[in-house]
This record gives C-alpha cells, structure tokens and sequence, in this order.
C-alpha cells in the first residue's frame, strides 16, 4: 500500500553557508492495506518529518515513496491531490483539527462535499453522516455543536469520522491521543482499530509511548536521531528489544497506568 525505500530529508542549516542537517537517514518501510506500523522514538527524532514525507506533504531529499504501487516521489501537486483523498492524516491536537466556527456535521461532511461525493446536505450525505458517528461513538446531538462544545475526546471521534468519511487507504495518526485522558485515550484507539477492520487502511501510527503503540501496532519501528534502529512484530520488539535504545524505552512502559491501553489490544484483535 504505502512504501518508503531509502527515504533521506536534510534541511540547510542556515542561509548562508551550503552545510545541511539530516533529519531523516535512509528510512525504508513498507505498510500493507489493513496493517498499522507503530512509530515510536523520543521527541525531535523525526517522526513528524517522516509522516509529512510518506503522505508527500513534503518532498525527500533523495529516496522513493510508492503508494497504491506507484511512485509519487516527484508527482506534481495537482496529481498528489487526487491521491489525497485516500490519504488522511490526524494530528496530536483534535482542537485545531476541526475548524472551531464550523458545526460538527459540516466538518464531517466536508471531505465528501470536497470530493464531490454527495450533494451538500442530500439524504445520501446524511445518511452517511450518521454511519459515520455510529461507528465513532457520537450522538446526533453531537452534530449541531461546534468543536469548543465538544470534549477533546469526543472532538476526537469526530476527526476520526471524518478521516474515515471518504474511504481512506492510508491513515498517519501522529499522537492522536496524546493529549487525552488514559481512558479516553484507550477509547479512541479501540475505535481506531475497529474501524481499520472494516475500512482495511493502511495506518501509520506515531507515538512516543510504548503503550499507546503496542495496543494498535501489528508492527513497530523505533526511531532515533533520524534513523531506524530496529523494527519488527510488535510482541518480539516488546519482548526481545535489540538495541539499548528500545530497552530504555520499555523500562518505562510496565506501569499499570497502561493496563488499560493493553486491554485495547486484546479486545480488537
Ligand atoms: N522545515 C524544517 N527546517 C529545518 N528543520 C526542521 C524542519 N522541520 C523539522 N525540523 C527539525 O527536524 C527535527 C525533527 O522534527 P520532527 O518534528 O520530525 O520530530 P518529531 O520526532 O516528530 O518530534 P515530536 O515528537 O516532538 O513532535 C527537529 O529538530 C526539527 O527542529
């Protein structure tokens, strides 16, 4: 589905002498319909940088991205565009994911009217709307608020359905939960992963907690300093990490803080 290979992103390091800054070093990774990769690596590593890269929100310095088997490293903008819409991407704030002067219903509509895929309040949308908040947990009533009327978990659910609104291939969740509440948090993910059963998407999922990526990874790649230490199964990377790195990470992980965020795993699968 989604296919980095050999992905390299360096910046200048200011505007006056030629030297550069390697934030990403020859990152390859493959992600399959219906498989989340979980991200994970310490703040600043480049994790953000290789989202914005496999969506082709920016351009690589040197390296492919295939999606949907073709290459789209260099594709002009207007052609990403159409591609675009199988590609969604939830950011860690759900606050400034939603326009906060449009009403829930719009804002979840708003991909598909983009699109042209239904007519703008038909029965046709409607109903899909309803599908939609069904599947992430919201109410009707839900529908006419504005996104500050909403709690962030909810505002959440309401990103997700969207996202999900026009059939989405490949999904980047850049810490999505982030900053919700443990239970709230574990809600979302349990609805992730629900949802990636029926919609069979792609998922490339960014965080820098062990927990949150162990309850809805099928695989897990660890990052650091713009490079790939290791990846793998999510149990064998958990169970047998390899590199210094990835053990100082679950060294911070066994609380029962995440008891619950485990459950979610278990539930789903
Ligand atoms: N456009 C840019 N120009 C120069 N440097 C950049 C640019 N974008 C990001 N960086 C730098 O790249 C590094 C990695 O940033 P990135 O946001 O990818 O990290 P991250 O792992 O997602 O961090 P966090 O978990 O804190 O969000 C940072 O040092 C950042 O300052």
């Amino acid at each position: 589905m989604i296919e980095l290979v050999d992905v390299s992103k360096s910046y200048r390091k200011n505007i006056f002498g030629g030297q550069r800054t390697e934030i990403v070093k020859d990152v390859s990774f493959r992600i399959q319909a219906g498989e989340t990769l979980g991200l994970i690596g310490a703040s600043g590593c480049g994790k953000t940088t290789l989202a914005k890269i496999a969506t082709r929100l920016i351009k690589p310095t040197t390296g492919q991205i295939k999606f949907d088997g073709a290459d789209i490293t260099t594709i002009k903008e207007a052609d990403m565009r159409k591609k675009r819409q199988h590609v969604q991407i939830m950011f860690q704030n759900p606050e400034s994911a939603l326009n906060p002067r449009i009403k829930i219903y719009d804002s979840i509509a708003e991909i598909m009217r983009i699109h042209k895929i239904h007519q703008k309040n038909s029965s046709e949308e409607r109903k899909k709307v309803k599908e939609l908040i069904e599947i992430v947990g919201l109410q009707e009533e839900h529908l006419l608020r504005y996104p500050g009327e909403l709690s962030g978990g909810q505002v959440q659910r309401a990103v997700l359905a969207r996202v999900l609104s026009i059939d989405p291939k490949f999904i980047v969740a850049d810490e999505p939960t982030s900053m919700l509440d443990v239970s709230v948090q574990a809600q979302i993910l349990k609805i992730l992963k629900t949802a990636q059963k029926e919609y069979h998407f792609a998922c490339l999922f960014i965080s820098h907690n062990i927990g949150v990526v162990k309850a809805v990874s099928d695989r897990i790649a660890v990052m650091n300093e713009g490079v790939i230490l290791e990846s793998g199964v999510t149990d064998e990377v958990i169970d047998s990490p390899k590199t210094e790195f990835t053990k100082a990470l679950m060294n911070n992980y066994y609380s029962d803080f995440y008891v619950e965020l485990d459950e979610v795993g278990k539930q789903v699968s």
